[in-house]
């Protein structure tokens, strides 16, 4: 049966709050195969942030930066697009192809072929399973679950309390990766995957870019070679990269609202803490999230977020209930889509099983988390999975590495001509599999899943000894990273 929009009905077996990737997924998980009915609550674009402001765009308009810069490092191409720059109009409307031009009738399809309803408003929890949705005109209604609530609800742009910073209503990951107009000149905050990323494509379209973060390392989850490697291109691309450096104010006389992606004013001047002060037409915050736990109604079913983000536990059901779930970024886990989307699987199998009776906590509806992976898209890229060594060492495992130049595979060294690379393994000495890896270099990122698979599939070092790389391609580096371990465990 397909879904509807706005049925005229109060009660379904399962509703999902917040329409994002994990919310989707979730009512998808719960009904596909189970005869469950279900309904979705959105109060804004079916899809959420991945889709239209964060994912998506953000690929969009970094993918050509790498391939830019693959073709100048490659002879043949580099006299084809010497002294030329990014066609800033064709990269925007790219970005807005990928984002399906920030309406949502695609998804809405997908629902209706899933047979899930939609119900348009912001929904709120009013007690045991059930949820008042206010529409945009603001009428109320309320809708009953037979089985289970699901939450997913989200996040979004954090926004710090430094003086004079929300006064000057500073771009966030939406207007960035929405942007219509290029600063010339841009100040980035923060040091995480959304700052380093922004400020990649900001640079590329043509912005002078200073970014400012207040740690001593960028991407501080990742392997040190890979925050260094991050640093240093960055630094190459021409951004001007402030380590241990803290904004102390911001001043902008003329600061406008003007709408997603257009300069919010005009120039903006930023103090930081060593007393220099930067000018820029444009801001961007990016220093973390916020759970989307404010105004849900938690309140009227005793459950508390202390930390802006909901205790869930391996079937994603919320810590204190067996009715209500939580899925996605607000469950403060691992905030990538490809989490959120493994998330709602889980929690819809599991809403499925319990409601046929069974216990929901199966092989299958079990969330793991030892081999988070997660790709970072500068220019090169980098990727990694599971644990870093530092991370393994402070857990007592007996930890191996590998590591290896990835310009010494010739399918790196054929792919471009000044190959920049590096990857590393780390291994559980006492099981011989591997705990984590990391990759950077350009034509990495689709290695990554090789070594999620040997995490997940817990394949003896001795095993992947068989799995032999294609020549000549970058997956060679699985070849010349056995072969570091292999000596290393030949020498006396
Ligand atoms: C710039 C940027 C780039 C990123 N790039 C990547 C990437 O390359 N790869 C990756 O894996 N991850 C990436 N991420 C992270 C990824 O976007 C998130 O992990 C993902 O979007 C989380 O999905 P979600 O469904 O949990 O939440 P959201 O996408 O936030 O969706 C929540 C939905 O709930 C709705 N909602 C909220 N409250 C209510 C309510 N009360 N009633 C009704 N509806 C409500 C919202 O409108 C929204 O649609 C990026 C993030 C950013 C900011
Ligand atoms: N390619 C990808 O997979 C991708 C891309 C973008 C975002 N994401 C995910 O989205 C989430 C959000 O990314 P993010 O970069 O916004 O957050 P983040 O938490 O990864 O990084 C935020 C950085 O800002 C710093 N910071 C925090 N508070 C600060 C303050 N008050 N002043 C100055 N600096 C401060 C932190 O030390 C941290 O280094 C992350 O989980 C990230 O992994 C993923």
């Amino acid at each position: 049966m397909s879904g509807s929009e706005g049925p005229n009905r109060d009660r379904w077996d399962v509703i999902v709050v917040g329409g994002g990737q994990a919310g989707e997924t979730a009512a998808q998980y719960a009904s596909q195969f189970s005869g469950l009915s279900t309904v979705l609550v959105e109060e804004d674009l079916i899809g959420g942030e991945c889709e239209y402001w964060a994912c998506r765009p953000s690929k969009a308009l970094l993918l050509p930066v790498e391939a830019q810069s693959q073709g100048r490092d490659l002879p043949g191409v580099r006299e084809m697009i010497a002294g030329r720059s990014l066609d800033v109009p064709a990269v925007l409307r790219r970005r807005d192809d990928i984002a399906f031009h920030y309406g949502d009738s695609q998804e809405v399809d997908f629902l209706k072929a899933n047979g899930i309803d939609l119900v348009r408003g912001r929904g709120r929890l009013a007690g045991e399973r059930t949820v008042a949705v206010t529409g945009s005109d603001g009428d109320v209604r309320t809708l009953t679950a037979e089985h289970a609530v699901v939450l997913a609800t989200g996040s979004s742009a954090y926004v710090p309390p430094t003086d004079g910073l929300a006064d000057a209503f500073p771009w966030t990951s939406r207007d960035v990766t929405a942007l219509r107009e290029v600063p010339r000149w841009v100040v980035v905050i923060g040091g995480g995957a959304v700052a380093c990323e922004s400020v990649t494509w900001l640079r590329a379209l043509g912005a002078e870019a200073t970014l400012v973060h207040r740690g001593p390392t960028l991407l501080k989850t990742m392997e040190p070679f890979a925050r260094d490697f991050a640093a240093r291109h960055l630094a190459e691309a021409g951004i001007t990269v402030l380590l241990d450096t803290n904004v102390t104010r911001v001043k902008r006389p003329d600061a406008e609202n003007s709408g997603v992606g257009r300069l919010h004013g005009g120039p903006v001047t930023v103090t930081l803490d060593n007393g220099d002060q930067v000018e820029a037409d444009e801001l961007v915050v990016a220093v973390g999230r916020r759970g989307g736990t404010d105004d849900i109604g938690l309140e009227t079913v005793g459950v508390a977020a202390p930390h802006g983000y909901l205790d869930v536990d391996d079937q994603l059901t919320v810590v204190g209930t067996d009715w209500l779930y939580a899925t996605g970024d607000l469950t403060g886990r691992a905030l990538l889509t490809h989490m959120a989307k493994y998330q709602a699987r889980i929690a819809g199998d599991a809403i499925t099983a319990r409601a046929a009776g069974g216990s929901g906590t199966g092989a299958l509806t079990t969330a793991e988390y030892d081999a988070v992976p997660q790709v970072v898209f500068l220019d090169p890229p980098m990727s990694q999975v599971g644990l870093t060594e530092a991370d393994a060492r402070s857990r007592g495992i007996d930890v191996e590495t590998a590591e290896f130049d990835i310009a010494a595979v010739s399918g790196a060294a054929i792919s471009r001509e000044h190959y920049d690379g590096r990857a590393k393994l780390i291994v559980n000495r006492a099981t011989d599999t591997l705990v984590g890896a990391t990759f950077a270099g350009s034509g990495t990122t689709e290695l990554l899943h090789s070594a999620t698979i040997a995490i997940v599939g817990q394949v003896p070092v001795s095993r992947l000894w068989h799995a032999v790389p294609s020549f000549p391609t970058v997956s060679e580096i699985w070849l010349k990273l056995l072969e570091t371990l292999r000596q290393r465990r030949r020498q006396p």
